[in-house]
Protein backbone atom coordinates (compact mmCIF):
# COMPACT_ATOMS: atom_id res chain seq x y z
CA UNK A 1 0.00 0.00 0.00
CA UNK A 2 1.29 3.44 -1.15
CA UNK A 3 1.92 5.48 2.34
CA UNK A 4 -0.25 7.97 0.07
CA UNK A 5 -3.19 6.15 0.99
CA UNK A 6 -3.21 7.10 4.49
CA UNK A 7 -3.79 10.53 3.63
CA UNK A 8 -7.66 10.96 3.72
CA UNK A 9 -10.09 11.02 0.57
CA UNK A 10 -11.11 13.79 -1.13
CA UNK A 11 -14.71 12.59 -1.00
CA UNK A 12 -14.21 11.43 2.34
CA UNK A 13 -13.30 14.35 3.60
CA UNK A 14 -14.06 17.87 1.05
CA UNK A 15 -16.65 16.62 -0.86
CA UNK A 16 -18.00 18.86 -3.20
CA UNK A 17 -15.03 21.40 -2.07
CA UNK A 18 -12.52 19.27 -3.83
CA UNK A 19 -12.09 19.73 -7.91
CA UNK A 20 -10.48 17.41 -10.48
CA UNK A 21 -7.60 18.71 -12.44
CA UNK A 22 -6.84 18.07 -15.80
CA UNK A 23 -3.79 17.67 -18.14
CA UNK A 24 -2.73 20.76 -19.51
CA UNK A 25 -2.77 21.17 -23.34
CA UNK A 26 0.37 20.05 -25.57
CA UNK A 27 1.54 17.50 -22.26
CA UNK A 28 2.96 14.19 -23.97
CA UNK A 29 1.22 11.15 -23.04
CA UNK A 30 3.60 9.70 -20.30
CA UNK A 31 3.28 12.93 -18.24
CA UNK A 32 1.12 13.96 -15.83
CA UNK A 33 -1.15 17.43 -15.20
CA UNK A 34 -0.59 19.08 -12.69
CA UNK A 35 -2.48 20.75 -10.46
CA UNK A 36 -5.01 23.13 -9.01
CA UNK A 37 -7.43 21.93 -6.76
CA UNK A 38 -8.59 22.33 -3.64
CA UNK A 39 -10.57 25.81 -2.18
CA UNK A 40 -8.42 28.33 0.31
CA UNK A 41 -9.14 26.24 3.14
CA UNK A 42 -8.96 22.87 2.01
CA UNK A 43 -5.77 20.88 3.89
CA UNK A 44 -5.02 18.75 0.70
CA UNK A 45 -4.94 19.71 -2.87
CA UNK A 46 -4.90 17.04 -6.08
CA UNK A 47 -3.15 15.91 -9.00
CA UNK A 48 -4.08 14.14 -12.09
CA UNK A 49 -1.78 11.31 -12.70
CA UNK A 50 -2.16 8.81 -15.80
CA UNK A 51 1.19 7.42 -16.58
CA UNK A 52 -0.47 4.23 -17.21
CA UNK A 53 -3.71 2.38 -16.49
CA UNK A 54 -2.48 0.25 -13.44
CA UNK A 55 -1.22 3.53 -12.08
CA UNK A 56 -3.99 5.88 -9.53
CA UNK A 57 -5.88 8.49 -12.06
CA UNK A 58 -5.22 11.32 -9.11
CA UNK A 59 -3.23 11.80 -5.59
CA UNK A 60 -2.68 13.88 -3.06
CA UNK A 61 -0.85 16.58 -2.90
CA UNK A 62 0.20 18.43 0.12
CA UNK A 63 -0.28 22.21 -0.66
CA UNK A 64 3.09 24.24 -0.75
CA UNK A 65 2.86 26.98 2.39
CA UNK A 66 4.70 29.40 3.65
CA UNK A 67 7.07 28.69 6.42
CA UNK A 68 9.82 26.38 7.52
CA UNK A 69 10.80 23.32 5.66
CA UNK A 70 13.34 20.79 7.13
CA UNK A 71 15.81 18.84 4.97
CA UNK A 72 16.07 15.88 7.28
CA UNK A 73 19.33 14.52 8.15
CA UNK A 74 19.43 10.65 6.90
CA UNK A 75 20.34 7.94 9.91
CA UNK A 76 22.72 5.13 10.03
CA UNK A 77 23.61 2.33 12.42
CA UNK A 78 26.89 3.00 13.69
CA UNK A 79 28.18 0.11 13.12
CA UNK A 80 26.67 -1.26 9.65
CA UNK A 81 26.06 2.00 8.29
CA UNK A 82 22.75 0.59 7.82
CA UNK A 83 20.00 2.46 7.55
CA UNK A 84 18.38 3.44 11.10
CA UNK A 85 14.47 3.69 10.59
CA UNK A 86 13.94 4.58 14.36
CA UNK A 87 15.89 7.45 14.72
CA UNK A 88 14.73 9.07 11.20
CA UNK A 89 10.75 7.94 12.63
CA UNK A 90 11.60 9.68 15.91
CA UNK A 91 13.63 12.67 14.16
CA UNK A 92 10.84 13.30 11.72
CA UNK A 93 8.46 13.40 14.38
CA UNK A 94 10.09 15.77 16.48
CA UNK A 95 10.69 17.83 14.37
CA UNK A 96 6.55 18.04 12.87
CA UNK A 97 5.38 18.43 16.82
CA UNK A 98 8.04 21.16 17.31
CA UNK A 99 5.31 22.95 14.58
CA UNK A 100 7.44 22.88 11.17
CA UNK A 101 5.18 23.17 8.06
CA UNK A 102 7.20 20.49 6.20
CA UNK A 103 10.09 18.23 5.65
CA UNK A 104 12.52 17.31 2.83
CA UNK A 105 13.98 13.60 2.44
CA UNK A 106 17.15 13.61 0.56
CA UNK A 107 17.87 17.15 0.44
CA UNK A 108 21.74 18.18 1.06
CA UNK A 109 21.50 17.12 4.87
CA UNK A 110 19.96 14.09 4.25
CA UNK A 111 22.97 12.40 2.16
CA UNK A 112 20.90 11.72 -1.33
CA UNK A 113 24.12 11.05 -2.28
CA UNK A 114 25.10 8.18 -0.43
CA UNK A 115 22.15 6.30 -0.53
CA UNK A 116 20.58 3.99 -3.54
CA UNK A 117 17.30 3.97 -5.19
CA UNK A 118 15.96 1.72 -2.72
CA UNK A 119 17.24 3.32 0.22
CA UNK A 120 15.82 6.24 -0.94
CA UNK A 121 12.18 5.00 -1.21
CA UNK A 122 12.91 3.22 2.30
CA UNK A 123 13.85 6.62 4.09
CA UNK A 124 10.55 9.14 2.12
CA UNK A 125 8.55 5.92 2.91
CA UNK A 126 9.54 6.03 6.34
CA UNK A 127 9.48 9.62 7.57
CA UNK A 128 6.19 9.46 5.74
CA UNK A 129 4.66 6.77 7.63
CA UNK A 130 6.38 8.00 11.28
CA UNK A 131 4.63 11.22 10.14
CA UNK A 132 1.00 9.44 9.50
CA UNK A 133 0.92 7.99 12.50
CA UNK A 134 2.00 10.94 15.04
CA UNK A 135 -1.18 12.74 12.99
CA UNK A 136 0.83 14.51 10.70
CA UNK A 137 -1.01 13.05 7.46
CA UNK A 138 -1.05 16.68 6.52
CA UNK A 139 2.52 17.43 6.54
CA UNK A 140 4.00 18.15 3.09
CA UNK A 141 7.04 16.25 2.10
CA UNK A 142 9.77 17.50 -0.32
CA UNK A 143 11.75 14.67 -1.45
CA UNK A 144 15.59 15.46 -2.98
CA UNK A 145 15.56 13.85 -6.48
CA UNK A 146 18.30 15.68 -9.09
CA UNK A 147 20.41 13.55 -11.23
CA UNK A 148 22.63 13.48 -13.95
CA UNK A 149 19.95 13.01 -16.52
CA UNK A 150 16.72 13.85 -17.36
CA UNK A 151 16.18 9.99 -17.53
CA UNK A 152 17.06 9.15 -14.09
CA UNK A 153 15.62 12.65 -12.54
CA UNK A 154 12.26 11.68 -13.67
CA UNK A 155 12.92 8.16 -12.43
CA UNK A 156 13.41 9.82 -9.22
CA UNK A 157 10.79 12.18 -9.31
CA UNK A 158 7.97 8.62 -10.08
CA UNK A 159 9.73 6.89 -6.86
CA UNK A 160 9.69 9.68 -4.73
CA UNK A 161 5.99 9.95 -5.62
CA UNK A 162 5.54 5.93 -5.12
CA UNK A 163 6.93 6.52 -1.80
CA UNK A 164 4.85 8.93 -0.51
CA UNK A 165 6.59 12.18 -1.64
CA UNK A 166 4.27 15.60 -2.46
CA UNK A 167 7.39 17.64 -4.45
CA UNK A 168 10.82 16.71 -5.80
CA UNK A 169 13.66 19.51 -5.28
CA UNK A 170 15.57 19.34 -8.17
CA UNK A 171 19.27 20.35 -8.74
CA UNK A 172 20.55 21.47 -12.54
CA UNK A 173 22.58 18.57 -13.77
CA UNK A 174 26.46 19.53 -13.49
CA UNK A 175 28.92 16.84 -14.71
CA UNK A 176 29.13 18.08 -18.39
CA UNK A 177 28.53 21.60 -17.14
CA UNK A 178 31.42 23.29 -19.16
CA UNK A 179 29.54 22.01 -22.22
CA UNK A 180 26.48 24.40 -21.49
CA UNK A 181 25.54 28.08 -19.82
CA UNK A 182 23.61 28.32 -16.59
CA UNK A 183 21.31 30.37 -18.38
CA UNK A 184 21.17 27.62 -21.56
CA UNK A 185 18.91 25.92 -23.73
CA UNK A 186 20.04 22.62 -22.22
CA UNK A 187 18.91 23.79 -18.97
CA UNK A 188 15.16 24.95 -19.75
CA UNK A 189 14.62 21.95 -21.54
CA UNK A 190 15.95 19.64 -17.98
CA UNK A 191 13.27 21.37 -16.21
CA UNK A 192 10.50 21.46 -18.76
CA UNK A 193 11.12 17.50 -19.53
CA UNK A 194 11.66 16.55 -15.65
CA UNK A 195 8.39 18.84 -14.96
CA UNK A 196 5.96 17.62 -18.10
CA UNK A 197 6.94 13.95 -16.77
CA UNK A 198 6.88 14.05 -13.13
CA UNK A 199 3.90 12.85 -11.18
CA UNK A 200 4.69 15.72 -8.59
CA UNK A 201 5.62 19.26 -8.89
CA UNK A 202 9.05 20.60 -8.99
CA UNK A 203 11.00 22.89 -6.59
CA UNK A 204 14.33 23.98 -8.19
CA UNK A 205 17.08 23.52 -6.05
CA UNK A 206 19.40 26.49 -6.73
CA UNK A 207 22.68 25.55 -4.88
CA UNK A 208 25.78 26.34 -6.90
CA UNK A 209 28.11 24.92 -3.81
CA UNK A 210 26.85 21.53 -5.07
CA UNK A 211 26.88 21.67 -8.42
CA UNK A 212 30.32 23.22 -9.25
CA UNK A 213 29.28 26.83 -9.22
CA UNK A 214 26.40 26.38 -11.52
CA UNK A 215 23.98 29.34 -10.60
CA UNK A 216 20.33 30.04 -11.91
CA UNK A 217 19.81 33.26 -12.67
CA UNK A 218 16.42 34.93 -12.05
CA UNK A 219 15.30 35.33 -15.68
CA UNK A 220 15.92 31.61 -15.71
CA UNK A 221 13.90 31.05 -12.44
CA UNK A 222 11.06 32.83 -13.54
CA UNK A 223 10.53 31.37 -16.91
CA UNK A 224 10.77 27.78 -15.22
CA UNK A 225 8.17 29.58 -13.00
CA UNK A 226 5.67 29.84 -15.80
CA UNK A 227 5.22 26.01 -15.89
CA UNK A 228 2.23 24.53 -14.10
CA UNK A 229 4.48 21.96 -12.86
CA UNK A 230 7.44 23.77 -10.99
CA UNK A 231 6.06 25.24 -8.37
CA UNK A 232 8.64 26.81 -6.31
CA UNK A 233 12.76 27.51 -5.33
CA UNK A 234 14.97 26.80 -3.08
CA UNK A 235 17.75 29.38 -3.33
CA UNK A 236 21.02 28.31 -1.34
CA UNK A 237 23.06 30.60 -2.97
CA UNK A 238 21.83 33.19 -0.43
CA UNK A 239 21.47 35.80 -3.03
CA UNK A 240 18.89 37.94 -1.73
CA UNK A 241 18.94 40.00 -4.36
CA UNK A 242 17.98 37.29 -6.64
CA UNK A 243 15.41 36.26 -4.34
CA UNK A 244 13.80 39.65 -4.36
CA UNK A 245 14.03 39.44 -8.30
CA UNK A 246 12.30 35.90 -8.19
CA UNK A 247 9.11 36.61 -5.22
CA UNK A 248 8.37 39.76 -7.12
CA UNK A 249 8.17 38.02 -10.91
CA UNK A 250 6.46 35.29 -9.39
CA UNK A 251 3.53 37.40 -8.28
CA UNK A 252 3.07 38.66 -11.35
CA UNK A 253 3.26 34.88 -12.65
CA UNK A 254 -0.47 33.77 -14.48
CA UNK A 255 -2.63 31.96 -12.10
CA UNK A 256 -1.64 28.18 -11.55
CA UNK A 257 -4.01 27.30 -8.66
CA UNK A 258 -7.05 28.92 -6.85
CA UNK A 259 -5.88 27.30 -3.42
CA UNK A 260 -4.84 30.96 -1.98
CA UNK A 261 -1.52 29.53 -1.25
CA UNK A 262 1.60 31.53 -3.08
CA UNK A 263 1.28 30.25 -6.90
CA UNK A 264 5.58 30.19 -6.90
CA UNK A 265 6.81 29.24 -3.27
CA UNK A 266 10.13 31.22 -2.80
CA UNK A 267 12.21 29.64 -0.02
CA UNK A 268 16.02 30.82 1.88
CA UNK A 269 18.16 27.87 1.38
CA UNK A 270 19.91 28.67 4.50
CA UNK A 271 18.40 29.74 7.59
CA UNK A 272 20.85 32.53 8.23
CA UNK A 273 19.16 34.76 5.93
CA UNK A 274 15.83 34.30 6.99
CA UNK A 275 14.89 37.50 7.70
CA UNK A 276 16.69 38.86 5.33
CA UNK A 277 14.52 36.74 2.57
CA UNK A 278 11.23 37.73 4.29
CA UNK A 279 11.61 41.60 3.86
CA UNK A 280 12.70 40.80 0.40
CA UNK A 281 9.39 39.03 -0.35
CA UNK A 282 10.16 35.23 0.38
CA UNK A 283 8.11 33.12 1.69
CA UNK A 284 10.11 31.06 4.02
CA UNK A 285 13.27 28.98 4.58
CA UNK A 286 14.10 25.04 3.77
CA UNK A 287 17.39 24.90 5.63
CA UNK A 288 19.25 22.37 7.40
CA UNK A 289 19.65 23.88 10.43
CA UNK A 290 16.30 23.47 11.50
CA UNK A 291 17.49 19.93 12.01
CA UNK A 292 18.89 21.18 15.17
CA UNK A 293 16.55 24.49 16.03
CA UNK A 294 13.10 23.97 14.41
CA UNK A 295 11.69 26.33 17.08
CA UNK A 296 14.27 29.24 16.96
CA UNK A 297 13.82 29.00 13.03
CA UNK A 298 9.97 29.25 13.09
CA UNK A 299 9.82 32.09 16.20
CA UNK A 300 12.11 34.44 13.81
CA UNK A 301 9.68 34.35 11.01
CA UNK A 302 6.91 34.52 13.56
CA UNK A 303 8.49 37.66 14.89
CA UNK A 304 8.75 39.50 11.79
CA UNK A 305 5.21 38.75 10.80
CA UNK A 306 3.71 40.24 13.86
CA UNK A 307 6.09 43.04 13.23
CA UNK A 308 8.52 42.57 16.30
CA UNK A 309 11.57 43.77 14.21
CA UNK A 310 14.33 43.80 16.50
CA UNK A 311 13.59 40.91 19.11
CA UNK A 312 13.71 38.88 15.21
CA UNK A 313 16.47 40.39 14.83
CA UNK A 314 17.94 39.54 18.08
CA UNK A 315 16.70 35.85 17.49
CA UNK A 316 17.68 35.90 13.87
CA UNK A 317 21.37 36.73 14.99
CA UNK A 318 21.71 33.70 17.51
CA UNK A 319 20.29 31.67 14.38
CA UNK A 320 22.47 33.00 11.95
CA UNK A 321 25.35 31.88 14.49
CA UNK A 322 24.61 28.31 15.08
CA UNK A 323 24.53 28.11 11.39
CA UNK A 324 27.75 28.99 10.70
CA UNK A 325 29.09 25.65 13.25
CA UNK A 326 26.38 24.23 10.17
CA UNK A 327 27.98 25.53 7.45
CA UNK A 328 31.23 24.59 8.97
CA UNK A 329 30.62 21.51 9.90
CA UNK A 330 27.96 20.21 7.34
CA UNK A 331 26.42 17.23 7.79
CA UNK A 332 29.53 15.20 9.83
CA UNK A 333 28.93 18.53 12.20
CA UNK A 334 25.01 18.92 12.34
CA UNK A 335 24.66 15.21 13.03
CA UNK A 336 27.70 15.63 16.27
CA UNK A 337 25.43 18.41 17.41
CA UNK A 338 22.42 16.53 17.61
CA UNK A 339 24.56 13.88 19.24
CA UNK A 340 25.47 15.86 21.36
CA UNK A 341 22.37 17.44 22.66
CA UNK A 342 20.01 15.70 21.63
CA UNK A 343 21.13 12.28 22.06
CA UNK A 344 20.94 10.90 18.68
CA UNK A 345 22.45 11.79 15.33
CA UNK A 346 25.60 9.50 14.78
CA UNK A 347 27.72 9.96 12.11
CA UNK A 348 27.76 10.24 8.56
CA UNK A 349 28.23 7.88 5.90
CA UNK A 350 31.82 6.39 5.29
CA UNK A 351 33.67 8.37 3.27
CA UNK A 352 32.99 11.23 5.57
CA UNK A 353 35.10 11.18 8.35
CA UNK A 354 33.71 11.00 12.35
CA UNK A 355 34.66 13.82 14.44
CA UNK A 356 37.45 13.50 16.67
CA UNK A 357 36.08 13.81 20.53
CA UNK A 358 38.02 17.68 20.08
CA UNK A 359 36.29 18.17 16.94
CA UNK A 360 32.78 16.98 18.73
CA UNK A 361 32.97 19.42 21.42
CA UNK A 362 33.32 21.70 18.94
CA UNK A 363 30.51 21.08 16.81
CA UNK A 364 28.66 20.94 20.37
CA UNK A 365 29.71 24.06 21.54
CA UNK A 366 28.84 26.03 18.22
CA UNK A 367 25.50 25.16 18.62
CA UNK A 368 25.26 25.84 22.46
CA UNK A 369 23.37 29.84 22.80
CA UNK A 370 21.13 28.28 19.77
CA UNK A 371 19.93 25.24 21.86
CA UNK A 372 19.79 27.22 24.85
CA UNK A 373 17.43 29.41 23.21
CA UNK A 374 15.41 26.29 21.86
CA UNK A 375 15.07 24.98 24.92
CA UNK A 376 13.13 27.92 26.00
CA UNK A 377 10.63 28.31 23.51
N1 LIG B 1 23.14 25.49 4.00
C1 LIG B 1 22.13 24.71 3.35
C2 LIG B 1 22.70 23.54 2.67
C3 LIG B 1 21.87 23.09 1.59
O1 LIG B 1 21.10 23.70 0.91
C4 LIG B 1 21.02 24.35 4.33
O2 LIG B 1 20.95 24.96 5.37
O3 LIG B 1 20.19 23.49 4.05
Amino acid sequence: MSPHNDAPSPTDSFGAGFHRSFRPSGVPSLITGHLTVGEADSPLSCSYSSNSMDEPAFHMTRPLVPGVYVPTMCFFDEETEEIDLDSIAHHAVRLARAGVTGLATQGSNGEAVHLTHAERRLVTSTTRTALNQAGFSHMPIIVGCGAQSTRETIQYCREAWEAGGDYALVLPPSYYAPLFAPSSETILKFFNMVADSSPIPIIIYNFPGAVGGLDLSSDIILQLARHPNIVGVKLTCGNTGKLNRVAAGARKLPQKHNSGNPQFLVLAGSADFSLQSLVAGGHGILAGLANIAPKACIKTIELYNEGRVEEAQDMQEIVAEGDWTAIQGGVVGVKSGLLGWMGYGGFARSPLPRPTPEQARKWKEGFRELVMLEKSL
